[in-house]
Order: structure tokens, then sequence, then C-alpha cells
């Protein structure tokens, strides 16, 4: 996800691949963020870092690209660095399924700390792990134990039920502000179809992403370019013009 954005962005698409093989499907079908996740390793499946370059380099700066890194205490924080150093990751986005507790946030600063500084490190809330959206106290607090930009709210189970099923579009809306106020745009996802992006997409987030909805076999399945292209429709005008992609600022 982009740190340089205009000021009112159009709502970006993010579409997650898991392969070298999805790049070109992803790129042609017009998502505006290329995502690099394992899905066969959970919601935020961390891939090799070999996979993160070659991919990365398949995509060859046509668009930002993030990189999923798992969940919060899955590797300590040096190894995650390493991880994200080897991988040449410069977003990352981690996983956090217990957002509301201290050590959550100590955890967190810990990561932000191992990471090279122009490592943007963006937070993960799984909503269906929460009874609620997190109250702005709690996005502040994230806000500066990550030093983020950016929030992500996805979906942990994916068999489970779309975020637009899980919260309102009123506790959205609010999330959305609440989130501005802390000075972090947002990213949503978890499980959207094309009902759930066309609803959220009157929202205006900032982004929307997605990975089983294009594609054919479900979320381990291969991505498809006429479902991307029939998402972008949906979410944006079409790609987003070129901005500085994921250096943090
Ligand atoms: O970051 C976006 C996620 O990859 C969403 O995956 P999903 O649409 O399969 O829940």
């Amino acid at each position: 996800m982009p740190t340089e954005l205009p000021t009112t962005p159009p709502t970006m698409l993010l579409i997650s691949v898991q392969e070298l093989a999805e790049v070109d499907a992803c790129l042609a079908g017009g998502a505006d963020l290329v995502d690099i996740k394992d899905p066969s390793r959970g919601p935020l499946g961390r891939p090799a870092a070999e996979q993160v370059r070659a991919i990365t380099d398949r995509v060859g700066g046509a668009r930002p690209v993030t990189v999923a890194a798992g969940d919060l205490g899955e590797l300590p924080a040096a190894g995650l660095a390493a991880w994200a150093d080897d991988a040449g990751a410069r977003f990352v986005k981690l996983g956090l399924p217990t957002a509301g507790e201290q050590s959550t946030l100590a955890g967190l600063s810990a990561v932000r700390a191992a990471l090279d500084q122009k490592t943007a490190l963006a937070p993960v809330l799984y909503a269906d792990l929460l009874p609620e959206p997190p109250p702005l106290s709690l996005l502040q607090s994230l806000r500066q134990a990550a030093d983020a930009s950016w929030l992500v709210v996805d979906t942990a189970d994916k068999s489970g039920r779309p975020l637009n099923a899980i919260w309102s579009r009123q506790q959205i809306t609010q999330l959305l502000s609440d989130a501005a106020d802390a000075g972090m745009r947002v990213a949503l996802a978890g499980r959207l179809g094309l009902a759930g992006l066309a609803s959220l997409r009157r929202l205006a987030p900032a982004v929307l992403g997605v990975r089983g909805a294009v594609c054919v076999g479900g979320r381990t399945g291969k991505i498809d370019a006429a479902l991307v292209s029939t998402v972008a429709a949906l979410v944006c005008a079409g790609p987003a013009a070129a901005r500085v992609p994921s250096e943090k600022t």
C-alpha cells in the first residue's frame, strides 16, 4: 500500500497472489496493489522469502507490493525482521489475533524496532476475533506501537462470515472515521464477495482487498484475470496512477 496518497484518493483494489503464475492475471485484471501471501498457511500466511523476491521482480514496480508476515508471535521480532530483509519486503502486514492486549502492543513495538526503518508495518485486525470494532484509543495505540500509516482489517476464519456480515455498515463507517482520527488509512478485507465489495465501496475505504473472490477453486486455487476485472470495475475506475509504493515515509 502506498504511503504517499492524493488528497481524495479513489478506493484501490488489493489482490493477494500466492505464486508467480498469478501475477500477470492480477495486473491484467486491473489490481492497484499486489499483495503476496501463502494462503495455505493461514489468513496471513507468510510466504517464503524467495517467493516474495520472485513475485516482486515480476511485478517490476508496476504496482506497489505488500507482503503478509503471519501473526504476531509466530516468529521472534528479530526473525521476522530477518525474513523481511531476505524477502526484500518493504511493506509488511502483521496479524494481531489478540489485538486488545498489552502484550500485543509491546510485541508490535518490538517488531517495529527490529524491522528496517524503510519497511512499513501495518497491523492487521481480525474482525471475527474481536467482540466489536476497536475504539479510537486502541487505534491510537496501534498506530504508535507500529508507527503505522495503515490499518488492515481482515478475517481469521477463511471459511467463516465475510467482514460485511460481521460488522455493520455503521460500525465500519465509525472505524474508518476513528482510524482517520488516529492517523491511519484503512484496508478492508475478509472473504469479501461482489455484494460485500459493492456495499463497502460506498463507504470509500482507501483499499479493498480480496483473494477468494478472484480465484477459481477457492482462495487456495488460482487467480482468474476476468474475475479480477469484474472486481476492479466494481471497486475502482481502473489501476491507480503510479504512486510511490511501499517504503515507509
Ligand atoms: O488481503 C486480502 C486477503 O487476501 C483477503 O483474502 P480473502 O478475500 O480470501 O478473504
